[in-house]
């Protein structure tokens, strides 16, 4: 891979111990992946904040680097609410270990507003082509499909290196060739709101990791189509799709379709929500955003609460950048009892673990929290969530 006299000078260690590391890891992941140069980047998204996830093992090695990242860069959800983990009833010892992670990321310049949402804080909106180092799959799934910017599902040690060098290895979906369809998926049904999450749960489990155009019948909202992709993220691993006539590449490029088409029907969309295991007199908690809530969902949800009172544990997921710019929504949300979490999710916390039964809205939860929180769960619309959290 070619390297600038300057990108040379820092593999040889000349700018210290810890840009050698980081320009280290991007180099090996270029020669893996045959890019011909490094380039630069807008932003980093930096995964393996939880202190569920990440462990000792991963807050010594953030520990250990030094210096300041050279782009604006912001850190994924955390294990709790960063200000409020009493509220989650969070074990004194975990947050002071999250504490530890949080301070090493700022140490190095990285914002800790903890989110998987990061295009809806300022300085991280992305546009068309813009490059990135994104590495929360909904993230990048967003990014590539809904915005058209460019980024590779990066791993949390390489999100970070990037954002210490300022630049990513050009590869993968930042070149024009890996971001056509491979794969075409018809749905002859009108789908709305959490259908997408189904619709995204069913699909990451046939195509893997291929890029599919979807031919729909309707035309999705950016949620929507952002509970698409963070469910083919997590049933599968998609990180970019496109939707004919929707999505911003698929309406400047009019691709061909590809050979192979998946139909999807409407039976299977109906199975997932009939998918019920847990009983649902087992339901002792209600999680809404997962990805992390927009303006717009938060504002839905708050009209849906007015004038009830949650009968449940009930949490609704954002970042604290959006509940702070938007704390009238937030307030009326909270008066009904529902909990408003920032910098965190049901599925990065421990405090998801001790409930008996969660219902989500979210393709990408309905995948996740079974395993990662040990929590049976079942899957219904954004009403139905509601319903539920006021029932008697
Ligand atoms: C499940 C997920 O959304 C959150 C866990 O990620 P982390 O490594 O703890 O930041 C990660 C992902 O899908 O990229
Ligand atoms: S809310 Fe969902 S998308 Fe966001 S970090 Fe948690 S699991 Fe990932």
């Amino acid at each position: 891979m070619y390297l600038t006299t300057e990108e040379q000078a820092m593999l040889d260690g000349e700018e210290g111990e810890t840009l050698r590391k980081a320009i280290e890891i991007l180099v090996s992941l270029g020669d893996i992946y045959g890019a011909d140069r490094l380039i630069p980047v807008k932003s980093a998204q930096i995964a393996g904040v939880s202190y569920k996830t990440i462990g000792d093992a991963g807050l010594e090695w953030i520990s250990d680097l030094h210096g300041k990242v050279r782009i604006p860069s912001i850190l994924n959800p955390a294990g709790m609410d960063l200000q409020d983990w009493e509220k989650m009833r969070i074990d004194p010892e975990f947050a002071h270990k999250q504490q530890l992670i949080i301070e090493a990321y700022e140490k190095l310049g990285i914002s800790s507003k903890c989110t998987c949402t990061p295009y809806y804080l300022e300085g991280f909106n992305a546009i068309c082509a813009d490059h990135l180092a994104w590495s929360e799959s909904s993230a990048v799934s967003y990014a590539n499909s809904v915005i058209g910017a460019r980024t590779n599902r990066e791993g949390g040690p390489s999100a970070l290196s990037a954002a210490l060098v300022g630049k990513t290895a050009n590869y993968g979906y930042h070149l024009d060739e890996m971001r056509k369809p491979t794969v075409s998926v018809t749905v002859d049904y009108e789908l709305k709101g959490s259908d997408y999450g189904a619709l995204g749960y069913i699909v990451g489990n046939i195509v893997g990791s291929r890029v599919p155009l979807f031919i729909l019948k309707g035309k999705p909202d950016n949620e929507e189509l952002k509970s698409l992709g963070a469910a083919m993220a997590a049933s599968g691993a998609v990180a970019l799709y496109h939707v004919e006539g929707v999505t911003p590449e698929a309406r400047k490029n009019k691709f061909a379709r590809p050979d192979e088409n998946i139909v999807i029907e409407e039976s299977q969309i109906r199975e997932i929500y009939d998918k019920t295991k847990p009983d649902i007199n087992d339901l002792d908690i209600i999680t809404i955003g997962c990805p992390h809530c927009s303006p717009a969902e938060l504002s839905l949800i708050a009209g849906l609460l007015e004038g009830t009172t949650v009968s449940k544990e009930v949490w609704i997921c954002t970042s604290r950048e959006v509940a702070n710019k938007y704390a009238g929504i937030v307030k009326s949300i909270e008066k009904s009892g529902a909990k408003v979490i920032c910098d965190t999710c049901m599925v990065v916390s421990p405090a998801t673990e001790k409930y008996k039964a969660m219902m989500v809205n979210s393709g990408k939860a309905l995948a996740y929290v079974p395993g990662m929180c040990g929590v049976p769960t079942l899957f219904g619309d954004i009403y139905k969530c509601i319903r539920e959290a006021v029932k008697e």
